[in-house]
């Protein structure tokens, strides 16, 4: 059963909020990636489409932090204050044993205390600072976080069934879960980390200088192999990280469908053939998380080695100079400090472009999704159409799925007079689920047009859609909650009394109220405290209370027991009375209440017409009437 039939009140023609600038992103494929082919549309991206991705999920993250550019500036500057008393602290130190070896000359140990009293302070500042750093930070990440999830959750509600259709939930799942908490990896600790370490760097550098020149010339030549070094780690983590972010949402969507499916799991024991495929696409991702990774231990690992054998030539080159007298002990004790200052934020840097580089991946599925273009677009001009009286027309109707598809629906004309029941039947494969989904506008045809009392459903606000045509789809989906709220769905202004209006018209009220809380009674995940035929009656009671003018039901194929179809029957022909309704009817008693039948067969309505004249008629429809008669013997 596809997602959207599990849906059970359906609003059609949601339209998904704007968010980033559309950009068509370039997503074709291309032999110079090493990684490309890890997951299908997941992972191919042109090295040409890189900068393009690049941009994208800058533009994402940019307007992301664009609400909080005060706080943002504030951690900016408590930083750089921190910053700044971390670093005069071995100053002060050097200082220190400068005068600790003059005050044992003097007898003065004023210097001393000075120097000691001005490292304590230094040192209290750099506590304050990096705590509400911390804090700031860290409520600065969570609020993006929050928001940026927010904001997927309702777009991707908003998107068209086609996208649903294309895009599984277990992707959105992966894009809500394991992409966003890359990039609060990055938010929380990296980003900190990488401040302090860039304002670390640039102090240090400046002090080094300051100290001694030569000294300095040293320090800067050992960056000339880290340059190669950091260009080869970037490419391969980029590489690594993409493969890594396609994996695990390969590894999800296949988790998702496994336990969504358990039962056909369980019944045809195909558990370990799931086993194998989880098995699969999970070294698929470990893989691609081994091959970022030794990307960077093969970079942490040179920047030591680095670090170490520059310490080593300042301790030969600087020995050689306080011999010389060209510097006292003091400055070459600083030195020896402040470079293992140096190397500690180019570690940390380190660090923080492996999680830039994890979080630039996630980023990019992400901005993806928000980019989606809704299937049925908003009208820029739209018609209002209030309350409709419920005249539906297909016009000139041509519709296939995609561009390139074949026609599901050739063109066809029909013509549904305000308060007619319509039972679509067929073949399966006929058609008639493509047409329901037409009139719900959860598709735009290909060519002409779906109106109701003559103005086309693509000109029609999202609210007049909503006021007007209900989908109900053959899965009675109920939310957890309770069995009132679950009603409510079909109008959540509803009064109580309304509600109960509602469950009694369809015949609930005395089963409603004899559960252990009544209408405030948990109906579980799925509804899964209620029967099939009560699921179905909650979700009629819903449409009763929405009130529609045309209502397009994909009747549940599920058979019910006498007593219960009856009931659902009844309550059926209640929830019908006076309004336009499309049924795609796999019952006799459905096709029994409606006042016209269409016959479909590939795409083409073949017979339409009265039940009874098209049974006369002794047609294609009277031989599906005798057999469902014989079926009922
Ligand atoms: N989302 C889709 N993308 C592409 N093709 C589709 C899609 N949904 C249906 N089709 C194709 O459109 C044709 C008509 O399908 P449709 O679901 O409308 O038939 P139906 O008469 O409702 O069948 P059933 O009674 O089995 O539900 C079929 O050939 C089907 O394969």
């Amino acid at each position: 059963m596809s997602e959207q039939q599990e849906e059970q009140v359906t609003k059609p023609g949601a339209q998904p909020e704007t968010a980033t600038q559309p950009e068509s992103p370039t997503q074709t494929g291309s032999p110079a990636q090493e990684w490309r082919g890890v997951a299908g549309e997941d992972a191919e991206v042109t090295a040409s489409g890189n900068l393009a991705l690049a941009a994208r999920s800058r533009r994402l993250l940019g307007s992301l932090v664009r609400p909080y550019r005060g706080k943002a500036w504030l951690a900016l500057a408590i930083i750089v204050i921190d910053n700044v008393a971390n670093m005069v602290g071995p100053l002060f130190i050097a200082v220190a044993l400068d005068a600790g070896v003059s005050s044992a000359v003097h007898s003065d140990f004023s210097p001393l205390v000075w120097a000691i009293v001005g490292f304590l302070a230094s040192t209290c500042v750099a506590a304050v600072t990096t705590f509400t750093f911390l804090k700031v930070t860290g409520r600065l990440s969570q609020n993006i976080i929050f928001d940026l999830r927010g904001r997927i959750f309702r777009h991707v509600q908003r998107l068209s069934i086609s996208f649903h259709e294309r895009y599984t939930s277990g992707r959105i799942i992966s894009r809500l879960t394991s992409d966003l908490e890359s990039l609060q990896d990055l938010l929380e600790s990296a980003l900190n980390d990488a401040l302090s370490a860039i304002l670390s760097l640039i102090s240090i550098a400046i002090i080094m200088i300051y100290l001694d020149v030569p000294l300095a010339l040293v320090v800067l030549a050992g960056f000339v192999p880290l340059v190669f070094i950091t260009r080869w780690a970037q490419r391969r983590q980029r590489a690594g990280y993409r493969r890594t972010r396609a994996a695990i949402a390969k590894v999800i969507v296949h988790f998702v469908e496994s336990m969504g499916g358990i039962r056909a799991v369980q019944a045809f024991r195909r558990e370990p053939r799931n086993s194998e495929i989880l098995a699969d696409e999970d070294s698929e991702y470990r893989d691609a998380n081994t091959y970022a990774m030794f990307g960077m231990s093969h970079y942490t690992g040179s920047l030591r080695l680095i670090g170490n054998t520059t310490t080593a030539v300042i301790l030969l080159v600087g020995g050689w100079r306080v011999m010389h007298g060209d510097i006292n002990i003091g400055v070459l004790a600083a030195y020896l400090l402040y470079l293992r200052r140096f190397y500690g934020p180019l570690d940390e840097l380190a660090q923080v472009f492996n999680a830039y580089q994890s979080a630039a991946a996630a980023l990019e599925k992400i901005s993806g999704v928000l980019e989606e273009e809704p299937g049925v677009a908003a009208p820029e001009h739209p018609i209002e159409v209030g309350t409709s009286s419920g005249d539906v027309e297909l016009d000139g109707v041509r519709f296939a799925y995609s561009e390139d598809g074949p026609d599901v629906l050739p063109k066809f004309t029909l013509g549904i007079p305000a308060g007619q029941v319509v039972a679509l039947v067929g073949a399966t494969g006929a058609g008639k689920s493509s047409l329901a989904k037409l009139v719900a506008r959860f598709y735009d045809p290909s060519e002409g047009a779906v109106t109701l009392d003559g103005v086309p459903l693509d000109r029609m606000t999202d609210a007049d859609l909503r006021r007007n045509i209900v989908m109900v789809t053959q899965e009675s989906y109920l939310f957890s909650g309770s069995v009132a709220d679950n009603i409510r769905l079909g109008n959540p202004q509803a009064t109580d009394q309304e509600v109960y209006a509602a469950a009694r018209a369809v015949g609930l009220y005395d089963f409603i109220t004899a559960l252990p809380d009544g209408f405030e009674t948990d109906v579980r995940k799925r509804g899964g405290r209620l029967s099939a035929g009560q699921r179905q009656l909650v979700a009629f009671a819903r449409v009763f209370l929405a009130s529609p003018s045309v209502i397009v039901l994909d009747e549940a194929t599920s058979s019910l027991d006498i007593p219960s179809e009856r009931l659902v029957q009844e309550a059926l022909e209640t929830v019908l009375r006076g309004r336009t309704a499309i049924i795609i009817a796999h019952r006799l008693s459905t096709v029994a209440i409606a006042d016209r039948v269409l016959v479909m067969e590939s795409g083409q309505i073949i017979e339409d017409g009265a039940p009874d004249d098209l049974i006369a008629a002794g047609g294609r429809f009277a031989a599906l009437h005798e057999a469902w008669e014989q079926s009922l013997v």
